[in-house]
């Protein structure tokens, strides 16, 4: 119970809804515990008036029209209260559920992203969703169970020893068997449908692999492999779906039969003890069959909420398990300021920390406002890690990062993440429109902003050739736009953001010179405010820009214009005269 007392927040929060829900469920089972005692009483009066061998038909007639009214009465209001006490037990529960849901949700939104790259997105999801889920139970079905069965015990019981106190015994007597039986019968249920789950999710995360890397498989021409592999998988998690309809199989017909068991003791013992003249009428048998019959239900959910418990201990430990985390990423200041651009690095270091690969050594630059800096290196070099440096998705190590004068850790992160527009080497495009895909950074973004920001990211026209044009809805990843449009419409979400800060990430590798010359005159006009870093690979990408930086293993091997960086040997000229080669072939 260590992990779950985590929850006893939300019973506080939701505590006059809890309150109503416990008293109303006392009420509803005070109610129907009077079913078999009225029923006891109207039999009895059928065995008197046998008895008495009396011919006053109308007054019997009347006496159980009295009880069967009463019973009518006492099951109707008693299902009305059960009706309100699922309204507030089980309403609490889904209120709780939607709170714990938002909660970790929110958690997950201030993780780093360190944090993501450790952790496959299908654990994320599971804990979400399935974990949330079982530790439902336990505030819904297991609370409202266990209230449910110790007031009918506490009712229940007390009656049947003060009636007959030996046939309480007997009757009573199968019915730990049953609670132990339903316990271990539960237990096992749940290892086997977690094994089920966990092949389930085997399958699907395959089945999503294979879906998304669709055009890998076609073109090695795998599509039978691929499909022998999904049988194998999907034999396997039927195998184990069997396996646990196999023990589910047993669970009601074992109640039966321990029901059955505790029915005919007492009619046994009950029968003996009447002809004995231990007991009085035979109403009380009826009486006890009743309540046998009402009890088999509340104690076979004494295993089965036993194991509902665990189960929500074990999700709740993993829910908490990520909620401890804390964010390495925190932000330290709310205050609102006017925000500078300028950006500096002194003497930046940065280890990633889960490789240990030292990304960035010693890194030191100074870009003043609305100027542009492009950064030129091999794969690996380390300019990506620069960028992300700038937008504070990670800490750096050891040196100093300035923006507009002020350390980076010291900024507030809204304020600063709300000023920088990012163009990814790798776009994410939404499953939604186009439209909206663009307008994705800022509130309530109107039409002629969209537009303005695709013709500069020179993306318009392709747009006006689908036919639902701004409105087209885009696939997973957005499968439905070349690489070269989907880097242009990332461009124009960037644009439509008017940032104090652009940063480009090598968005242009996909498109070819001509339009690139275009977007970047576009750039410099449109964003001739924003100071802009601009990674890439092409000379041509960085050539306009007012300084540029060579990066080799993480360190600055040249920096300087690219009127300089021309005149001098090394990386940058080599690469100017490759590439210069390569067009005029
Ligand atoms: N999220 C990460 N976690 C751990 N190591 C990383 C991560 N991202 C990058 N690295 C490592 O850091 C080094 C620098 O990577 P970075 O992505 O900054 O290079 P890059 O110059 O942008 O490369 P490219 O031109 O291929 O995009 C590489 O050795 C890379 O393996």
């Amino acid at each position: 119970m260590k992990e779950l007392k985590y929850l006893n927040r939300y019973f506080l929060k939701h505590k006059y809804r809890l309150f109503i829900g416990l008293l109303i469920t006392v009420i509803a089972r005070i109610f129907l515990v009077f079913t078999p005692k009225f029923l006891g009483d109207a039999i009895a009066i059928i065995e008197t008036y046998i008895e008495t061998e009396s011919n006053d038909i109308a007054t019997l007639k009347n006496e159980l029209l009295y009880y069967i009214m009463l019973i009518i009465g006492v099951s109707l209001i008693g299902a009305f209260f059960t009706f309100l006490m699922r309204q507030t037990l089980i309403v609490m529960s889904r209120l709780i559920e939607f709170d714990l849901k938002n909660e970790v949700y929110q958690h997950y939104q201030k993780l780093s992203l360190s944090f993501y790259k450790q952790n496959r997105i299908g654990d994320l999801m599971n804990r979400i969703s399935e974990d949330v889920g079982k530790v439902r139970m336990y505030f819904g079905p297991a609370l409202m169970y266990s209230i449910n069965t110790i007031t009918l015990f506490a009712i229940v019981i007390p009656l049947m020893v003060s009636t007959a106190p030996k046939l309480a015994m007997y009757t009573l007597l199968p019915l730990p068997v049953l609670s132990i039986a339903i316990y271990k019968l539960s237990k096992e249920i749940h290892i086997r449908s977690t094994i089920v789950q966990q092949y389930l999710s085997k399958l699907t995360i395959f089945t999503q692999e294979s879906f998304s890397g669709i055009s890998v498989i076609k073109a090695y021409g795998l599509e039978q492999n691929v499909s022998s592999k999904f049988t194998t998988l999907s034999n396997d998690s039927k195998d184990k779906n069997m396996s646990l309809v196999r023990v589910q199989a047993w669970f009601f017909p074992f109640m039966i039969l321990l029901i059955g068991l505790s029915n005919i003791l007492v009619i046994y013992i009950g029968g003996q003890q009447y002809i004995e003249g231990h007991i009085q009428d035979i109403g009380t048998l009826i009486e006890f069959i009743l309540y046998v019959n009402m009890l088999t239900w509340p104690v076979a959910t004494v295993g089965w909420v036993t194991s509902i418990i665990q189960q929500a201990e074990a999700s709740q430990k993993r829910i908490n398990e990520f909620l401890k985390v804390t964010p390495e990423i925190k932000n330290e200041n709310n205050s609102t300021y006017p925000f500078e651009s300028d950006i500096v690095f002194n003497n930046v270091s940065f280890t990633y920390p889960d490789t240990q690969i030292t990304a960035l050594k010693n890194v030191s630059f100074k870009l003043e406002k609305g100027k542009t800096l492009a950064v030129i290196g091999k794969t690996g070099s380390g300019k990506s890690t620069l960028l992300q440096l700038v937008s504070r998705l990670y800490n750096i190590n050891s040196g100093e990062l300035l923006i507009g004068g002020k350390p980076i850790n010291q900024h507030n992160l809204n304020l600063l993440r709300s000023n920088i527009a990012t163009v990814p080497q790798d776009p994410f495009l939404f499953s939604d429109t186009i439209y909206n895909n663009i307008g994705f950074g800022i509130e309530n973004p109107d039409k002629q902003m969209v537009i303005q920001a695709a013709k500069d990211a020179v993306v318009h026209d392709n747009i006006l050739g689908f036919k639902n044009k701004y409105q087209t809805v885009l696939g997973e990843r957005g499968i439905t736009l070349s690489g070269g449009q989907k880097q242009r419409v990332s461009i124009a979400r960037a644009l439509i953001k008017n940032p104090e800060i652009l940063l480009l990430d090598d968005c242009l590798s996909a498109v070819d010179t001509e339009t690139e010359e275009l977007i970047l005159s576009n750039l410099n006009r449109v964003t001739h405010n924003a100071t802009t870093i601009i990674v890439s690979h092409r000379i041509s990408s960085a050539k306009n820009a007012d300084q540029i930086i060579v990066l080799e293993k993480g360190s600055i091997i040249q920096s300087g214009t690219h009127q300089e960086l021309v005149n001098i040997e090394g990386h940058y000229k080599d690469l100017y005269e490759k590439q210069l080669a390569e067009k005029e072939n």
